[in-house]
């Protein structure tokens, strides 16, 4: 890390012009997400959007596609150290996908950036699994992508089906035929059987029920302790509570709060009480 520590200020050390993200020394950066912003731009918006206006475009032959600017993360800045497990919370359209997304690396900033020690892997709700597949397959292929090795996958591969706990059989069925919450549960189990360096959780837990909470809570805290850093998006805020040392309350894509997770989910459930 010695480059991001070069790169920002650590603390009690001033620099001539001051970062907006300070650096605590006597911890280890895992993720810098320095005054980042994020825009996407959608091609073929505008216009009224009625039919009468698509039908004059259409007569008029104006096929150009007009471009229109969703600013979702506006000057967003903080650090997360080794051994932190964050909470992101915030209402719909927040901006908290796009963030995991920007520190996966799969948006380019606009402006400011991500700085990330080590390879951060995203376990999103559409994590690349193949429904055709069948759930087998699927773990071979998973743990492939992450970088296993083929005696790895198998050593690792009945400690995948005992977590998932899918019903009997299951395993040897295609995908398309689980629920979203036997899905989820497979997703998450090939994800955690290997340690991460950045964690990055979307909403995969959100289908499980409260024991496979539980037991994802555990494991979370196995690879917060093995892992760099593990961020978690959730709209259960018990799921946050049950699983986060930290939790970042966003809103238009700017920080609300950052703190002890208690203190955000009773602010940002006071919020939105109103
Ligand atoms: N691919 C995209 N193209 C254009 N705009 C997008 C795209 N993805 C997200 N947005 C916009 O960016 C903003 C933030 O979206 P994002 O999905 O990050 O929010 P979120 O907090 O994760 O929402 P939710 O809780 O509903 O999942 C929203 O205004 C959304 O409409």
């Amino acid at each position: 890390m010695a480059d991001v520590k070069e790169k920002f200020k650590v603390s009690g050390e001033p620099m001539d012009s001051a970062p907006p993200v300070t650096i605590d020394r006597a911890r280890e950066p895992i993720v810098v997400v320095d005054d980042l912003h994020i825009i996407y731009r959608v091609y073929g918006a505008g216009g009224k959007g009625n039919a009468a206006s698509a039908f004059s475009r259409v007569l008029r032959r104006d096929h150009r596609p007009t471009m229109k600017e969703v600013h979702a993360i506006r000057g967003l800045s903080f650090v997360a150290y080794k051994g932190d497990a964050i909470g992101v919370i915030g209402t719909n359209g927040s901006g908290k996908s796009t963030l995991l997304k920007a520190i996966a690396g799969l948006l380019p900033p606009e402006s400011g950036g991500v700085y990330t020690s080590g390879q951060p892997s995203l376990l999103g709700v559409n994590a690349a699994l193949m429904n055709d597949l069948t759930g087998e397959r699927n773990i071979v292929l998973g743990c492939l992508a992450m970088g296993m090795s083929p005696d790895q996958v198998k050593s690792k591969y009945d400690e995948i089906v005992k977590f998932a706990g899918l019903k009997e059989g299951f395993i040897q069925l295609p995908m398309r035929a689980y629920s979203s919450g036997m899905g989820s549960r497979l997703r998450f189990a090939i994800a955690a059987s290997k340690s991460h360096d950045v964690l990055l959780i979307d909403e995969a837990l959100a289908t499980g029920d409260a024991k496979f909470r539980r037991k994802s809570a555990k494991k979370i805290d196995e690879l917060r302790n093995e892992a760099g850093a593990v961020f978690l998006v959730a709209h259960q805020l018990d799921s946050i509570l049950e699983m986060c040392n930290r939790v970042l309350w966003i809103d238009e894509g700017t920080m609300v709060m950052d703190g002890d997770p208690q203190t955000v989910v009773d602010a940002y459930n006071e919020a939105n009480a109103k």
